[in-house]
């Protein structure tokens, strides 16, 4: 599988009964379930998560969030040098990350109390059997990011 991470944009539409944020170009056919991850500060790392199979679309929905991506060459002890990139997501910006399977995500919020809706084509379980975890300081420097 080659499909690459990629941005799928959405608008919003205001008038005088208030404003509606859409993504319409996002078909959520494949999703199982959702969650919502709030991250208190900026100092906060979550990395690295990684599915071969496992398909992910984040969606900021307050504040902002950099959000990194990696795709390990060895799924036991992948190289320390790989291409990493890297997305800001902004709640007001209306995008929604689609991440295949194949990638590992790390991500840090950029404000306080910033949130973030993932979406997952596979259920809990499914998920739990295409987990794959690695040492959060692997590949960025997060500290001096931003
Ligand atoms: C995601 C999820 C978690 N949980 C429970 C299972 C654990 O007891 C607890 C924390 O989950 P986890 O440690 O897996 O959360 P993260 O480390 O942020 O990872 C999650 O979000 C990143 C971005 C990934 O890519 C992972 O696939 C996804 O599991 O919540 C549930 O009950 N339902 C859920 O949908």
């Amino acid at each position: 599988m080659n499909e690459e991470p990629k941005i799928i944009q959405g608008g919003a539409y205001e008038d005088e009964r208030g404003k509606l944020s859409f993504v319409n170009d996002f078909d959520l056919s494949a999703v199982k379930r959702y969650y919502i991850i709030e991250h208190p500060d900026t100092s906060v790392i979550r990395a690295w998560q990684a599915h071969k199979k496992e398909q992910k679309w984040f969606q900021v929905i307050s504040g902002s969030f950099l959000v990194a991506v990696v795709r390990p060459d060895n799924w036991e002890k992948p190289s320390e040098k790989l291409e990493v990139r890297k997305v800001i997501l902004k709640a007001d910006k209306n995008q929604v990350l689609h991440i295949p399977g194949n990638f590992a995500n790390g991500f840090k919020a950029l404000e306080p109390n910033s949130r973030m809706i993932v979406f997952s084509d596979f259920s809990v379980e499914e998920s739990s059997k295409d987990n794959f975890r690695f040492e959060s300081q692997m590949w960025l420097d997060w500290k001096n990011e931003i």
